[in-house]
Formats: structure tokens, C-alpha cells, sequence
């Protein structure tokens, strides 16, 4: 059935595939040659045209066959030509894909959304044997045209593909591809700028970008970053004793994983207010995060609207992303030629930009290291790692919150180890082992990215399908992690040794931070500043659920005032990063001295 209908719909854009290709050529050679040779050339591309049309759908009917006698994966019953697309909820779909493989009992799950296939992996075994080990079957992202095309976002290292390849939306790159790829080996790509059919030599994929990164952010290497990680966090201390109203909590945390983030990338001293660098890369996190939203612009579904003039009635999409590319644009730019104008002059401080254009000062053979690319990877670190290191530490909050027993144990340890008037440092961490389970608990208990997106080029399962390895059921599967919806980070901890142990508890790292070659390369660096962080707040802060006044009518009808805890609601927004609405709470210093030790801490930095 699926087959039936993507076949004619196959058809039909092949067929619209030959008549572009005949006004495309046509034009470029009535272009260039005479009134005389015009005649030719049609003849020329007609016959050209004829054979191209033959050849694609031999090559697609064959392939259809071929792959129409393997069997699908089970999956939800849909409707003619639309599919699931109506079946799957809004918001939080990760948990209604687990309900259908466990109706249909399989680990592989198979959708249709109109057309589109999608892949839902729902175990770890499924996912790290066709992520992990079969890893190079998969290209990139499912293409966005509107972020892609039209916000120019098209550097970002987790849009890129990984190999030589990068991928192009429009059918003329798609045609291109499928039949010039194989004949340059590898050694050419197609951009953004496809339509005029330009090639260029390619450093320009992902794999180049993760090397990039991998330079300054490998377990050794990051910890050069580990005074910015301190710094931002004592400030995060400072911040929440000034202003410790609940609803500011999200945005202070916002503010500490910013400033982390934007000192590592480019060396900047950010400022605790009205920072223009960290308003820019906050507006163009909240312009991915808009356009990301699948079906938000139609474009995404239609890409031949992108040529649609911006002046025309409906087309506000096109001024939108007029807008928010400008913001990118800047957001790119702007940091990254000041760090370069800093280290010409030898005034800099240690960043991934002045570590990586030294690299290039030192004479480095790697392609990798060239200005583009590190501009790229720098300006993708803040909308990768700000908000998933803020969702972390506010569903943390939100695990101490509900089970008080963990927060007064984890101070309990701290207490111990850490010297008075100190407060914990990276050093500790060996002798914190409490924290770190809580860190670890953490990322499962609300694991940050619970489903992510990739796309699949291999047989067996449709080419080109969408796969959604959904780490949330694997965190939250019994059979690893029983009573897996409990924040429990003893699950982590040797009852015998107080040591953390993962024999009985899998170390949720194999799924949190992704699969293959889409793992987070920030890892290292998020786990130290989540660590920190979670370890310097519980250190200084009670952190406790509010209370509110509320009118009761007693049984003798009188009305009183009573004192009742504020209940969480745990509203999260769902999204790629999933991060927890404003909450209500109490948070206040532990006592007088613990409140003199943050003021001190960080006046120990300015
Ligand atoms: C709690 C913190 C974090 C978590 C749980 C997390 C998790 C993840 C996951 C699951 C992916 C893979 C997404 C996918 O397959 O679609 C990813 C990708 C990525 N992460 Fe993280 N991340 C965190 C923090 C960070 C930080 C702090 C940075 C950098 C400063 C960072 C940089 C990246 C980048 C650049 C990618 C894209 C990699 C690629 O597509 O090749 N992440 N992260």
C-alpha cells in the first residue's frame, strides 16, 4: 500500500524531474549559443532529457522492486496516503512511540507520515547495532529548508553531513546527487547554492567540524576550561542568593550555561546584564527552536515555496527568516573576528576559536583547521549546549524537590569531604561519588534529548526513512533501571563501597548523549559543568518546596488561612531539548556562613 502510493508520487516527480531538467539546460544553452544552434541544442537535450527519464526510472522501479520483497517493520495501521501523520500527538511523542511497540511488540517501529518514513528504535540493543555499528549508513539530518535555505543556518554542525557529502533539498541537487556522486568519487559537493549547479571542493562536512572540536573538547583537553565553568557557576551561586524569586531560577541557570558556553567558545567576559552577545545567540536559539518545530513553516513541506518573492501575500516565512538570518549572520560573525583581531595582536584569551587559529598559525596539515570551519563549529556550541545543560540542572531542582532525602544525604557527603569554608571543586569529585550519581540519575531520570532524528541511506529499512532511536524509553526501561520513574541515584551507588558501581544500574552515558556519529562532542565538557554546578547548589542551598496561603472552611463553616505546600506540576516544554517550565520553590542559603563563602568564592575570580 505505502509502496503503491510513493511509487506514483515517485513517478509523477520524475516526470517533473525530466521537464525541469529540459527548461534548465534549455535555457542555459539558449544562453550561450546562437539562434542557429538553439534548434540543436533542444534536439540535443530532448534526446538527452528522454534517456536521463529512462534511466531514473529504471533505477527507481528497480529499486523498488528489489526492496518491496523485504518485509516493513510492524507499525500502526494509518490512512490512505496520509499515513500516522494524524495519529501522533504533539508534544512528547517519544512516549506514545513506546505504547505502540509494546502493542505491537516489536523494538523497530515503523511509521508513515504522509510518505515520509520513520524508523523508531525503541531499545538500546536496536539502536547501537544500526547507530553504532553500522553508523556509516547514516548521512545527516532530515533537511529543513526553512533553517536550512532560508535562516542560512546551513554551517551548523548538527545540520551538516557527516561524510563528503552535504545534503540539498531542491530535486535538482537530489538528481544531482544520485547520479554525479558516483561518478566524482567523493571528491566534490553540492551547496546551498544548488540551483546554479555550483561545485566545490569539500572540507565543509561535519566530520571536519567534530574534528574541530574534538581538538578543545576530548576528556583531557576541556579541562583547560574548567576556570570558565567555575567562574560561571559561582556567579550562578551569586545570582540565585541576590535574586532567588522561583520563577528566575530557569533564566539564572539560562544565564550560567551561556556564559560557560560563550567564554569557552570565544574567550568572552560576559556580562551579568544585558549582554549583547549572549541576547544574540539566546535569539538565535529561539529562532531554531522555532522554525525546528516540525510543520511550523510549510516551506519545510513544499521547498519549491521558497521561491516564493518575499512581497507576496502569505509570505511572511520569507521575512521571518530575512530576520532571524541577519541574527545569525551576526551572532557568527561578530564574536569570532574579534577573537581572530585578539590573537593577531597576541591578546587573547584560551577559547576553541584561539586554540583551534592557532592550530593554523602553527602550520597544521589537517583540512579541518581552516577560518570557515572554526567559525562554524564556534557558532554552533551555544544553541547545542545551552539549552540542554540548562534542562539538566532545573529537572535536577526538580528531582531534589520531590525527594528531600537525596538533597540532605548529597549535603551530608559534601560536608565531609569538602574543607570549611570551601566550596567543592573539580578535585573532589573521586570522594563525591553521591554527586555524581545524582548527575547521572539526572540525565536519565529527565533525560535532555529524548528522541533525536537521523537519516537512514542503507537497505532493509527504506532509504532516505527518518530514524528516532527514543532514548527516553531506553532510560526509563524497567528491565535496566527498575522503578525507572523514581529519582533514585543510589541506583548508581555500591551499598558496600558508598562507591559508584554500574552492574546493577547501566551508566545511562551509552544513551544520553546520543549514538554513533551523532554522540554530543560536548560531553565532557557538560558533564564537568553539570557536575559543578549541581555540587556547588546543593553545597550552599536548601532547596525546598513553597508554601502558600490558602482559605479553608473549617467543619464549624468558618473560613481560615492555612499553610500548604506548593505541589509540583513537572510541566515541561517539548521540544528537541526538553526543559522544565518555571516551578515555584524556596531556595535559601544553608546558613549566614555558607552565604559569606559565595560572596567570597567569587570575589576570589574578579
Ligand atoms: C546536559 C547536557 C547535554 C546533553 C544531554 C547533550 C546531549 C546531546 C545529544 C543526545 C546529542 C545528539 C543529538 C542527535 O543525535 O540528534 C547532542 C549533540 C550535540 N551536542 Fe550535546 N548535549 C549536552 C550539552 C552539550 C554542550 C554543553 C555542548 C557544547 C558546548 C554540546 C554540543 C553538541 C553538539 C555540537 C552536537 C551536535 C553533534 C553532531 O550533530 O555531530 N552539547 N548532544
Amino acid at each position: 500500500m505505502d509502496y503503491g502510493y510513493s511509487l506514483q508520487i515517485e513517478l509523477l516527480l520524475w516526470s517533473a524531474l525530466a521537464r525541469w531538467w529540459r527548461g534548465t539546460i534549455t535555457g542555459y544553452l539558449s544562453d550561450r549559443l546562437s539562434p542557429d544552434s538553439e534548434e540543436d541544442g533542444n534536439r540535443v537535450v530532448t534526446q538527452f532529457n528522454a534517456s536521463l527519464a529512462v534511466v531514473s526510472l529504471v533505477y527507481g522501479l528497480s529499486k523498488r522492486l528489489k526492496r518491496s520483497k523485504l518485509p516493513l517493520p510492524p507499525g500502526p495501521k494509518g490512512a490512505p496516503l496520509i499515513g500516522n501523520l494524524f495519529q501522533l500527538p504533539t508534544g512528547f511523542e517519544w512516549i506514545q512511540y513506546h505504547e505502540w511497540c509494546k502493542e505491537h511488540n516489536t523494538d523497530i517501529l515503523y511509521l508513515n507520515m504522509a510518505g515520509n518514513v520513520m524508523i523508531v528504535l525503541d531499545t538500546s540493543k536496536v539502536a547501537i547495532d544500526l547507530l553504532e555499528t553500522r553508523s556509516s549508513l547514516y548521512s545527516g539530518r532530515p533537511y529543513l529548508t526553512m533553517i536550512t535555505d532560508l535562516m542560512k543556518c546551513d554551517w551548523h554542525i548538527g545540520i551538516l553531513t557527516y561524510g563528503v557529502f552535504n545534503t540539498c533539498s531542491c530535486i535538482s541537487s537530489h538528481v544531482m546527487f544520485t547520479y554525479t556522486s558516483h561518478l566524482l568519487r567523493h571528491s566534490l559537493v553540492f551547496t546551498r547554492s544548488c540551483p546554479h549547479m555550483m561545485l566545490r571542493l569539500i572540507s565543509h562536512n561535519r566530520r571536519n567540524h567534530r574534528r574541530v572540536m574534538h581538538h578543545t573538547f576530548h576528556s583531557g583537553a576541556v579541562k583547560q576550561f574548567r576556570p570558565y565553568i567555575i567562574k560561571a557557576t559561582r556567579n550562578l551561586l551569586k545570582r540565585l542568593l541576590d535574586d532567588p524569586d522561583p520563577l528566575n531560577i530557569i533564566s539564572h541557570i539560562r544565564h550560567m550555561a551561556g556564559d560557560t558556553i560563550l567564554s569557552i567558545a570565544y574567550g568572552l567576559e560576559i556580562q551579568q546584564e544585558n549582554d549583547p552577545y549572549l541576547k544574540r545567540s539566546e535569539a538565535v536559539v529561539n529562532a531554531l527552536g522555532s522554525a525546528g518545530v516540525p510543520g511550523a513553516f510549510l516551506v519545510d513541506a513544499l521547498p519549491i515555496l521558497k521561491y516564493v518573492p518575499a512581497w507576496f501575500p502569505g509570505a511572511s516565512f520569507k521575512r521571518k527568516a530575512r530576520e532571524w538570518r541577519e541574527t545569525i549572520r551576526e551572532t557568527l560573525e561578530i564574536p569570532f573576528a574579534e577573537v581572530k583581531k585578539a590573537t593577531e595582536s597576541g591578546k587573547y584569551k584560551i577559547s576553541v576559536v584561539s586554540a583551534s587559529l592557532q592550530k593554523i598559525e602553527e602550520g597544521t596539515k589537517d583540512e579541518a583547521f581552516t577560518e570557515e570551519i572554526i567559525q562554524n563549529t564556534a557558532g554552533s556550541l551555544f544553541t547545542a549546549g545551552s539549552d540542554t545543560t540548562v534542562s539538566a540542572i532545573a529537572s535536577c531542582i526538580l528531582g531534589l524537590l520531590e525527594y528531600p532525602e537525596v538533597l540532605k544525604k548529597a549535603q551530608a557527603q559534601i560536608d565531609t569531604v569538602v574543607k570549611p569554608g570551601h566550596l567543592p571543586e573539580f578535585e573532589d569529585e573521586p570522594s563525591l561519588p553521591y554527586i555524581t550519581a545524582i548527575v547521572n540519575e539526572t540525565l536519565r531520570w529527565r533525560d535532555v534529548v529524548p528522541i533525536s532524528e537521523d537519516e537512514y541511506r542503507g537497505y532493509r529499512l527504506p532509504a532516505g526513512a527518518i530514524i528516532i532511536p527514543n532514548a527516553w524509553a531506553m532510560l526509563h526501561d524497567e528491565t535496566t533501571y527498575p522503578d525507572p520513574f523514581t529519582f533514585n541515584p543510589d541506583r548508581f551507588i555500591n551499598p558496600e563501597t558508598g562507591q559508584i558501581d554500574y552492574t546493577h544500574a547501566r551508566d545511562p552515558s551509552y544513551v544520553c548523549w546520543g549514538f554513533g556519529r551523532r554522540a554530543c562532542p560536548g560531553r565532557y565538557m557538560a558533564f564537568s559543568a553539570l557536575w559543578l554546578a549541581i555540587a556547588s547548589l546543593i553545597a550552599v542551598f536548601d532547596i525546598e518546596k513553597a508554601k502558600e496561603k490558602v482559605k479553608v472552611v473549617g467543619e464549624d463553616g468558618i473560613e481560615r488561612e492555612e499553610e500548604r505546600t506548593v505541589e509540583l506540576t513537572h510541566e515541561y516544554a517539548s521540544s528537541i531539548v526538553v526543559t522544565p517550565k518555571p516551578f515555584k520553590c524556596v531556595i535559601k542559603p544553608r546558613s549566614g556562613e555558607k552565604e559569606n563563602l559565595i560572596l567570597r568564592a567569587l570575589l576570589l575570580f574578579n
